[in-house]
């Protein structure tokens, strides 16, 4: 056996391959970044990150610092960076599917977890153990079966992922008496066999919904995840595999402070394991203005081609945008909290339309006529902090292409995506002790009252009784 090489040891659900070497190099890392946290709190604890204005309590905390969250960065014009690397170093780096030109979800999760990528060795083990670790038990399999055709696939994807729950090792080590410093090592196991199960959890989902789903097509031990995952929607075009490749990997992560990442990490503070933490960011992605907004945005861009056809102009586009600010509802894809230029993750979307999608097709001219036409409509507006597109404005159009045309399925490959992130985080928060959450609240009269106390000190006219 190489040094690398799998341990195979019995669990509750039978053999499995344990990867030695991922879990290695984690704790290693942890216990080198917990020194530095330790000391860094303790020198600089009391340092000032900024200060807090009524404006961001009223406005929902945006820009405010509050989260230490380890596995990536955002920044508001270059986009997201993995452990430092931005979406194009990371489509350059990463290890590919033979053949292939897009990075694989298996490497990004390796890189969110350790900060490298793996090597050709590592990856085909960790392949392999994330195959057997996506197995689930055929009662819960039946289960998350029975869940009706009419209830959205997202309701689906968060209780599926619940039905999963009493699977936690997390769960049970703490029940067990675990010791507080090795927290991280069950929340290690839960997370990945979260992101193994889960595109499971979502292949049943849409056949549920969309087809029979005692007809699942088998996923293949010798695939890698997205194509697997691909292959048990029931898609066999080699390059709608490498689509899903690039879709999980740049939907992954998008640092802490994302309603997604931030609900899986608040309810995760509590010990809350994995599957209940992960379950809680789904209800978060469920919302129309987070994951939600790319079944919107389809939803948009179909109804503006049944209204107009095919054969839509700019004047077309300009108008119709207009009727929907006027008509009270936000233009989906457009926007957003922390960017303030185009989502470079809309430009990967672009750039793998321009490589493998013909220049005919409609839909996805449409996806770029709109950049052309919106943001100079949405900056007339005078009130949109960023006009530019998100993630969100172009993957609808890209899986249309390739024929997964059940648009309020799109969020749950947002959701499989997702938990490469959030997961991955999980393991760096239990890894560095960090508490509860609980920041504080005030009543409306409360800010009141305490803006005008300091005003009132500030201008000379207050007792200063604790100079
Ligand atoms: C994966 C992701 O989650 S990416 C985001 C996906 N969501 C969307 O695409 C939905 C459309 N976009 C939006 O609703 C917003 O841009 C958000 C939610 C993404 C960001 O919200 P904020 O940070 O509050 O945006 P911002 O500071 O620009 O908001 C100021 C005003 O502009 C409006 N605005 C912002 N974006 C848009 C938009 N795309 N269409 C219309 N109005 C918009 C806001 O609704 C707000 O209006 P109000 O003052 O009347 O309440
Ligand atoms: O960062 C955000 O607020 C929303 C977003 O784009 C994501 O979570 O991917």
């Amino acid at each position: 056996m190489k040094s690398f090489a799998r341990n195979l040891y019995q669990q509750q659900n039978g053999q499995r391959y344990f990867s030695v070497a991922l879990k290695k190099k984690v704790e290693h890392s942890i216990q080198e970044k917990q020194k530095v946290l330790n000391h860094f709190k303790k020198e600089h604890g009391n340092a000032k990150l900024g200060d807090v204005t009524v404006g961001q309590v009223i406005g929902g905390m945006r820009s405010m610092p509050g989260l230490l969250y380890e596995t990536s960065k955002l920044h508001h014009l270059d986009g997201i960076t993995y452990r430092g690397k931005d979406l194009y170093q990371v489509k350059e780096q990463s290890p590919k599917a033979p053949g292939g030109s897009e990075p694989l979800p298996e490497a990004a999760l390796w890189l969110l977890l350790t900060g490298e990528f793996p090597s050709q060795s590592e990856l085909q083990e960790f392949q392999t153990e994330l195959f057997n670790r996506g197995q689930i038990p055929a009662e819960i399999e039946k289960l998350i079966k029975s869940f009706p055709k009419t209830m959205h696939p997202m309701t689906q994807l968060s209780m599926g992922v619940l039905a999963c729950q009493p699977l936690s090792k997390f769960a049970k080590a703490y029940h067990d008496g675990i010791h507080k410093s090795k927290y991280w090592d069950p929340t290690f196991e839960d997370a990945l066999d979260v992101c193994a199960r889960v595109s499971r959890i979502a292949a049943i989902i849409f056949h549920n919904c969309y087809g029979d789903n005692n007809k699942i097509p088998t996923a293949d031990p010798a695939l890698d995840y997205g194509a697997n995952f691909a292959k048990q929607l029931g898609f066999n075009d080699k390059t709608f595999w490498e689509l899903m490749r690039l879709y999980i990997v740049i939907h992954a992560d998008h640092e802490g402070g994302n309603v997604s990442a931030h609900a899986t990490h608040l309810v995760g503070s509590t010990l809350a394991d994995p599957y209940l933490s992960f379950s809680a960011g789904m209800n978060g992605l469920a919302g129309p203005l987070h994951g939600l907004a790319n079944q919107e945005c389809l939803k948009f861009l179909l109804d503006l081609q049944d209204k107009l056809g095919k054969t839509w102009t700019e004047d077309d586009i300009r108008q119709y945008v207009k009727d929907t600010l006027a008509s009270g509802k936000v233009v989906p894809g457009y926007g957003h909290a922390v960017l303030r230029k185009t989502d470079p993750r809309f430009m990967c979307e672009l750039n793998f339309a321009d490589q493998f999608i013909s220049k005919d097709d409609n839909l996805v001219n449409l996806v770029k006529a709109c950049y052309r036409v919106i943001p100079n409509v949405l900056e007339a507006t005078g009130k949109v902090s960023n006009p530019w597109p998100n993630v969100d404005a172009g993957s609808g159009a890209l899986l249309m292409h390739y024929g997964l045309n059940q648009f309020d399925y799109y969020t749950v490959l947002f959701g499989v995506s997702r938990a490469f992130g959030v997961m991955a985080a999980q393991v760096w928060s239990r890894g560095l002790g960090l508490p509860i959450e609980r920041p504080n609240s005030f009543t409306l009269e409360h800010l009141i009252k305490k803006v005008e106390h300091d005003h009132h000190i500030h201008h000379g006219h207050g007792h200063h009784g604790h100079k």
